[in-house]
């Protein structure tokens, strides 16, 4: 046993009674006494255990610990003081203690998830503790000074899982969409791409290739016996063709799922002084924005994020376009330009006051304001408090449509209007977004795009090559299906994993 033989009799592996694989570490100071080696542990020889505080940080009812790894077993046994660990995957009242000191940090549930019944696959364990600071930081010190255990990185967790093969790529991407999601939309996309809807989808595609693929090699290998019929070359042609055509079309969604999941990013934008802060504020329910008499108060973009009918909406002031004659105003227009060129919706607003009161003279104060776009607009009539009797006619024209976008007359000031202004919204998002449950899953990430597009590009070139050299033409089905399962991450995703789970949190 080497150094490790002077032992502290609440040591997991060499005091308690499981005593785990052998330490391999060369006596040392700092491997001899137990709360010695605790301090300097010898991690890497003793198999990877992670563990982090799962739930959020802060003060709270209840805190949730966890590890994975081989050291989970011991870690519980030692935590709890006790040699044998609950049944699988059942709560169990504990006292929980520091291993080093024997003193008791809380009484909590624990639970014990051998694997490869796990969310890693590995060996797990969950500290139910109380949510106090001293406490979570008490039980996190303990377990850090277990040997062979370390704290886990932003998304360990789940890259574990992903490495044993317990979820696909798009699965993890979604699990980490899913505790991002701060929309009722985003939270159904996100559940539906965690329980593996897409990666099922694309896994389909996968093997509609796998066996498009075998009918083309036998036909390559045994037609000249005669054995493999012409019409198994056209059949393979018309799957690819499907295929292609299927994929096509799951690219061409006007990248409603990448907007759900990221939030729309929509502009208001107008000549100064018509409310286009006064609007945002109205949105947003708080004085984001300065709002003064003097025109040109807006310069810098503000933004914020909220949600509209349960969709994700990011929502950017800019300043009035005019042609400022001030350098820092000049610097707001061209922000504005620049945001709306990457708009995905423009909230445009005007002076219900100061336009005309017909459809046509309407479209061209629209069409001198904006430069023709495909971007879905929504036209904003403000300050209709100032409009003199009910409005009458710039109402009519409001919602008349065609050929102007969808209007609504709005007061800022009185918040007349306002219903019919969200409602508009409303109708956009789900325009853009879609219905995240109907039809088949939306690729959700760009990621998603670029891999699907290389696949398609490689199904066109099958389609050119088929006439040429059908050794050649099946190369294009091997790389199509190479494309799909790098979506997946079946096939090389090691260079996008580090970018997959960075953004996740420590704990997942
Ligand atoms: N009567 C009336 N006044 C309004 C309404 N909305 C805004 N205003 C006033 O119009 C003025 C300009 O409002 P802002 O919200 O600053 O306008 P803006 O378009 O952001 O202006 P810039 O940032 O300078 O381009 C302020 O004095 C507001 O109080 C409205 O619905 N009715
Ligand atoms: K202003
Ligand atoms: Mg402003």
């Amino acid at each position: 046993m080497g150094g490790c033989a002077s032992l502290h009799p609440l040591c997991p592996i060499w005091g308690g009674v499981d005593r785990g694989p052998p330490h391999p570490c060369t006596p040392s100071p700092g491997c001899l006494p137990c709360r010695r080696w605790a301090q300097r542990p010898c991690s890497a020889a003793w198999g990877d255990t992670i563990f982090a505080l799962s739930s959020g940080h802060g003060r709270c009812g209840v805190a949730v610990i966890r590890t994975s790894g081989p050291g989970s077993r011991g870690a519980l046994q030692s935590l709890t003081g006790r040699p044998e660990l609950p049944p699988p995957r059942v709560l169990a009242l504990r006292r929980i203690r520091d291993p080093a000191t024997a003193e008791p940090l809380d009484r909590g549930l624990v639970v014990w998830f051998p694997g490869p019944q796990s969310f890693t696959g590995e060996d797990c364990a969950e500290l139910h503790v109380h949510g106090g600071p001293a406490v979570v930081s008490g039980v996190l010190r303990a377990l850090g000074c277990l040997p062979g255990l370390r704290p886990a990185e932003p998304g360990e967790f789940t890259r574990r899982a992903f490495r044993r093969g317990k979820l696909d790529l798009t699965a993890a991407e979604g699990l980490g969409d899913l505790i991002r999601a701060e929309t009722e939309a985003q939270r159904r996309q996100a559940l539906r791409q965690m329980e593996g809807e897409l990666g099922q989808l694309y896994q389909r595609w996968s093997e509609t290739l796998t066996q498009a693929l075998a009918h083309l090699e036998a036909y390559i290998d045994f037609s000249e016996d005669d054995n493999v019929e012409e019409e198994v070359l056209s059949q393979v042609d018309a799957t690819v063709r499907a295929l292609e055509q299927e994929i096509g079309a799951h690219l061409r969604d006007g990248r409603r799922g990448e907007l759900l999941r990221g939030g729309v990013r929509a502009v208001i934008a107008g000549p100064p002084n018509v409310g286009k802060s006064s609007l945002l504020n109205l949105l947003c329910q708080r004085p984001a924005a300065i709002v003064s008499p003097v025109a040109g108060t807006t310069r810098d973009v503000v933004e914020v994020a909220l949600n509209v009918g349960g969709y994700p909406l990011v929502l950017s002031d800019t300043a009035g376009l005019r042609d400022a004659t001030d350098p820092v105003e000049q610097e707001g227009v061209s922000r504005a330009r620049d945001r709306l060129r990457q708009a995905d919706l423009v909230l445009a607003v005007l002076d219900a006051a100061a336009v005309p009161a017909e459809p046509a003279g309407l479209g061209a104060a629209l069409g001198s304001l904006l430069p023709p776009t495909t971007t879905p607009c929504i036209l904003v009539l403000n300050k209709a408090d100032l409009l003199g009797g009910d409005g009458g006619p710039l109402r009519d024209a409001c919602t008349r449509g065609d050929p102007l976008p969808p209007a609504a007359l709005l007061s800022c000031k009185t918040g007349e209007g306002l219903d019919r202004l969200l409602e508009l919204l409303a109708q956009q998002l789900a325009r853009l977004c879609g219905d995240p449950l109907a039809g088949s899953p939306s690729l959700t990430q760009s990621r998603h795009g670029l891999h699907l597009g290389d696949c398609v590009a490689a199904l066109a070139r099958y389609g050119r090559e088929r006439r040429r050299d059908l050794g050649l033409a099946a190369e294009q089905l091997r790389l199509a299906r190479r494309h799909l399962g790098r979506i997946t991450g079946h096939v090389g995703a090691e260079d996008v994993l580090d970018i997959i789970f960075r953004d996740f949190c420590v704990g997942k």
